[in-house]
Parts: C-alpha cells; sequence; structure tokens
C-alpha cells in the first residue's frame, strides 16, 4: 500500500528551547485508519499541526502527497481535512451553510450534490436547516468532520473526535467515521480513549515524550505484546504454593484462594495443559477456571507506564 503521509526525522524545538519532537519517521498509508495513542503532552498535537502545515518544523522533512507541507503549502493543504476539538463557528449558521462555506474557504467550486452525500453519510441531512445552536453535541461533532471534508481532502485528522461524549455517542462517531474509509479516506486520530484506538483503528501508534515508541498493526500488537492469564478458583484456600506448580512459573495470590498462570498468546501455550496436570497431581480441587487477554490497554500502560 502507497504512503499517502511520509514523516522524515522530524523534530520540533519551541522557542523556549522545549524539543517536543526528537526524530520522528511515519509513514501513514492510503485509506487506513490510524490511531495516535499517548500520554499528555507526548507530541501528538505538535506532529500533527506540522503534517497540517499549520507549524514549522525545526529540521526533518513531511510530505503529503508526494509534496512538501512547507515550500508546497497549498498543494498539501488541499489534500487535508483538519477536525478540531471545538466549533468555532457561527452557532447561529445553518448546518447546510456552514458546511458549504467550507468548501468555498478553500477555493472550491459550490457542489451542493457532494455537500449532500457528506451531509447524508455523517447522519446530518435531516438537520441540514437547523442552526448549529439547535444541535446536540454529537451532531455539532459531526457538523465539524463534514466541515472538514467538504473540500474531499484524502487525509482527514481527528484530534480527541469523541473527548467528553456518552458512550452512545462515541459509537456514532465510530460509524460514521468506519463509513469514511469506505470512501478511501485515510483518518489519523488522536485519542486518549484506549478502547476507541482499540475498536477503530487498523494501525497504532505510540508516542512518548517526543518519540514514536511503535507503529503496528493493531492486531499484531495485541499479538506480540498481549499476555493471556488463566486463573484456578480454589476450593479450599492453599497455605504455600506447591513447588511443582511454582516451577511452572505458577502463582498464588495473597489470599491463597487462587492460582494464576500468565502465558504469551504465541508460544507457551502447550504449558497450560501442564499446569492442569500438575494441579490435578498435586490433588488440588479447583471450582472456577477462567482466562483473560490483556487489552490495548495493559499493553498501553506497560509502554509507556502510564494511563492514555
Ligand atoms: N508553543 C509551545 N511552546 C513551548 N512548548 C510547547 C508549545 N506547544 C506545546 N508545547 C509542549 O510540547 C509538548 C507536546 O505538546 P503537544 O500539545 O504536542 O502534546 P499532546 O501529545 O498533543 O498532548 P495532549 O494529549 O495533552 O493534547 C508539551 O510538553 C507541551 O507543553
Amino acid at each position: 500500500m502507497s504512503s499517502i503521509v511520509s514523516v522524515h526525522s522530524l523534530t520540533k524545538t519551541y522557542a523556549n528551547g522545549f524539543q517536543a519532537l526528537k526524530g520522528v519517521d511515519l509513514e501513514i498509508r492510503q485509506g487506513e485508519i490510524l490511531a495516535l495513542l499517548g500520554p499528555n503532552g507526548a507530541g501528538k498535537t505538535t506532529l500533527i499541526s506540522i503534517i497540517c502545515g499549520l507549524s514549522m518544523p525545526s529540521s526533518g522533512q513531511v510530505l503529503v502527497g508526494g509534496h512538501d507541507v512547507v515550500s508546497q503549502f497549498r498543494k498539501t493543504r488541499r489534500l487535508i481535512g483538519l477536525v478540531p476539538q471545538e466549533l468555532t463557528t457561527d452557532q447561529f449558521e445553518t448546518v447546510w451553510n456552514t458546511v458549504s462555506f467550507s468548501r468555498g474557504l478553500h477555493g472550491e467550486k459550490s457542489n451542493p450534490a457532494l455537500i449532500e452525500r457528506i451531509l447524508k453519510d455523517l447522519s446530518l441531512w435531516e438537520k441540514r436547516d437547523n442552526k448549529l445552536r439547535e444541535l446536540s453535541g454529537g451532531m455539532k461533532r459531526r457538523v465539524l468532520i463534514a466541515k472538514a471534508l467538504a473540500h474531499e481532502p484524502r487525509v482527514l485528522f481527528l484530534d480527541e473526535p469523541t473527548a467528553g461524549v456518552d458512550v452512545e455517542l462515541r459509537r456514532g462517531m465510530w460509524t460514521a467515521i468506519d463509513r469514511l474509509r469506505e470512501t478511501g479516506v485515510t483518518v489519523i486520530l488522536t485519542t486518549h480513549y484506549i478502547e476507541e484506538a482499540e475498536e477503530m483503528a487498523d494501525r497504532i501508534g505510540v508516542i512518548r515524550a517526543g518519540e514514536l515508541l511503535l507503529v503496528e498493526e493493531k492486531k499484531a500488537l495485541m499479538d506480540k505484546l498481549g499476555r493471556k492469564q488463566l486463573r484456578l478458583e480454589l476450593k479450599a484456600p492453599l497455605a504455600v504454593l506447591p513447588q511443582s506448580l511454582g516451577a511452572l512459573g505458577v502463582s498464588l495470590t495473597p489470599d491463597g484462594r487462587q492460582l494464576v498462570h500468565e502465558y504469551g498468546n504465541g508460544a507457551g501455550d502447550g504449558r497450560i495443559g501442564q499446569v492442569l496436570a500438575t494441579v490435578e497431581a498435586e490433588g488440588i480441587a479447583f471450582t472456577d477456571l477462567s482466562t483473560r487477554q490483556s487489552s490495548l490497554e495493559d499493553i498501553f500502560v506497560s509502554l509507556v507506564g502510564a494511563r492514555a
């Protein structure tokens, strides 16, 4: 798959001397949904601002659609839609006008059929004649996306698309964003909700302190870094862990009521049989057995040592 955005050795040092990006390399593939995760202050907004041409890099290069974001700003800006967190447009304007004006601002000829399709895709068609102030929070956020799409960008940046939005609306946003993918738009989103990245992204990038720690297919990341856990609920508490089980890496919870065995997603799974056979050989009775797979959140916490 070809890259729509290429970031090479990108650094950014702010005027006060703070180094917000320390040599980032990133290839964003055409048509993918990439989620950028990172704790507060990691550099996500700085990275997006430079790609969108809103902030100057200190060194390195960013290409969008093969054009340099600094020397060919007008060409790259044309290819990009940016969805900010807050709606700053006139609250007394209608949905239709707001989205149509946005297309005009980019110097594009009016195209009512396109605006109609965008509004329908984002489930805003029924509200086209409503003023923005008459919309719910979730609808206002969808208007932001519609505005960013009005000039037909090939890459859409969403900065925290569902921050502060309730769970139901968040799901609605996910559906709307997922539908965009079908139209071939590349989507890059920053999020503090790991569940959001887990649900939506094809690939996940993790940023910490100005460095891109990794960019991986979501599934590969979970397979590689994910862990599984087997828990046995014991019929009677154990005072000490039998050595035979300890040797297999099994541990006993402090209350003596559960045996816990952690293993990787890939190799080593064969040990489960050995663990269960040893439990039986030791004459330990259990009342329940459960397994749990680590979530993206567990992986993220182990990578950056903090919740996003
Ligand atoms: N104009 C500026 N001058 C100096 N430092 C800045 C400036 N803008 C951002 N920074 C610093 O750069 C670092 C990265 O900020 P950035 O906004 O890119 O982080 P972020 O990952 O988007 O964080 P958040 O998740 O909180 O939005 C932070 O330490 C921030 O304080």
